[in-house]
């Protein structure tokens, strides 16, 4: 018989395979003791992980006065879990009761249940007076250290707090953004999308199942919005899945083929596709071989995605860096074939989710100089705040611009002209 498990034992599992192994959140939500979670239990597990991540630091801190040396990864991670809750409201009894529980269920880390009970005793006690004067957390080093050589020690400081504020859910609407904000109740946003402070739950927000819209950050909706009016055009979505850009390119008239290695990503485009009633050409296949002539692609290339911790705080614990010189190379590469693919004149929007100029405003300076003739077209929409735009003519959007609205993603974007 399964032992049963709890959102908060399922909270300190992630925990552990996060900062333990490496994998992302993502990777993690899986296995037989995940799967016997009911959805409200997984979807609070995912919320607590997340929260404990974003918070780390600040739980670390509350707890090294209470510790003698580091305990066991299992122990150490239930006593972030327990902080969190207790530091942000959780009631004392219920939590310390049920993080003593986990660590007595484990047969190695079972001698630890007393130092686990005394010390979230204490932190309920001292904790939640001391976590409103913590420091903002801050991004490990291997991240923090180019990025403030990149961007300046402030921007980075300004980039911590949108990480730690979190994201609110932005949505693109199929045909009507104005409408679909006011029967929301949501936020219409200069670039179109529509912002929701507080959703719940995504499924049961109104027009869901019929279609009307998808969750997109206003960010990631702006790499199609440069293009303009696609009615008609052949537009090659070259890294295409799970599908953001493929549908606002399809629901704007373009004839449309959505390309992705991933037979698994691209079935949650299909299913997009289904619920929005759209379509697409779908292909899987390597981009690198992809033959064919366009009028415009997309090209939103696989990168570091340090543009999207506000929603993944994992991502920066998970991965210290390794491979991303592998994705920049890949990136260069992919440039360098779409090119190949485009019809003379044509367009190539380049994109990544990253923060790292290397993926973004250094691709094109070298995408210049390897293809002359190439030019960067300037992106003329009225909703570009001038402080977006990059030396090379592209636009480079961080987690701390519209702070007061709720920020958005980390993002980079231009469009290239191939020479007619
Ligand atoms: C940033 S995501 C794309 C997000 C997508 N454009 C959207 O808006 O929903 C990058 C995608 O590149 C795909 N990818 C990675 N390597 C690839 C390759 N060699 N050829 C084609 N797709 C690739 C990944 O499977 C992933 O879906």
């Amino acid at each position: 018989m399964p032992q049963p498990t709890t959102a908060r034992a399922q909270a300190v599992a992630l925990l552990g395979q996060v900062l333990g192994q490496g994998r992302l959140m993502s990777e993690a939500m899986t296995g037989p003791a995940w799967e016997r979670l009911a959805p409200p239990d997984r979807a609070a597990a995912q919320r607590l992980a997340t929260e404990v991540l974003r918070n780390l630091d600040r739980c670390d801190r509350v707890l090294r006065p209470h510790l003698r040396k580091a305990p066991p990864a299992l122990v150490r991670n239930v006593l972030r879990l327990g902080t969190w809750e207790l530091c942000t409201g959780g009631a004392a009894h219920g939590v310390v009761n049920e993080c003593v529980q986990i660590v007595s269920a484990d047969r190695r880390a079972n001698s630890m249940k007393g130092l686990v009970n005394a010390v979230l005793r204490r932190v309920a006690e001292e904790g939640p007076a001391q976590w409103a004067k913590l420091r903002v957390p801050r991004l490990p080093r291997w991240l923090r250290d180019p990025l403030s050589a990149a961007w300046g020690r402030e921007a980075v400081t300004a980039m911590e707090a949108a990480h730690l504020a979190g994201a609110p859910l932005d949505l693109t609407a199929r045909s009507d953004p104005q409408a679909l904000a006011a029967r929301l109740e949501g936020e219409l946003l200069p670039t179109g999308s529509v912002r929701l402070q507080e959703a719940g739950q995504v499924s049961a927000l109104p027009g869901y199942a019929e279609g009307d819209w998808w969750v997109q950050d206003a960010a990631a909706a702006m790499p199609a919005r440069l293009l303009g009016e696609v009615t008609g055009l052949r537009v090659l979505d070259l890294c295409a899945a799970p599908g953001g850009k493929t549908l606002q390119l399809a629901a704007a008239g373009a004839r449309v083929t959505a390309l992705d290695i991933s037979d698994a990503r691209l079935a949650r485009l299909r299913q997009n596709l289904e619920r929005t009633g759209l379509s697409a050409e779908i292909v899987t296949g390597d981009a690198l071989e992809h033959t064919g002539n366009y009028d415009v692609i997309l090209l939103d290339a696989p990168c570091s995605a340090t543009g999207t911790i506000r929603r993944h705080p994992d991502l920066p614990h998970a991965r210290q860096g390794e491979g991303i010189s592998e994705l920049i190379e890949l990136q260069a590469a992919m440039i360098d074939h779409a090119l190949g693919l485009l019809a003379p004149g044509g367009r190539l929007v380049f994109c990544t989710c990253s923060l790292i100029p290397d993926e973004g405003e250094c691709q094109v300076e070298e995408a210049l100089a390897r293809h002359p003739g190439l030019a960067v077209q300037q992106p003329g929409a009225d909703w570009i705040e001038p402080h977006w735009r990059s030396e090379e003519g592209g636009l480079r959007l961080r987690p701390d611009f519209w702070a007061e609205r709720g920020g958005m993603d980390g993002f980079y974007m231009a469009v290239l002209v191939k020479p007619a």
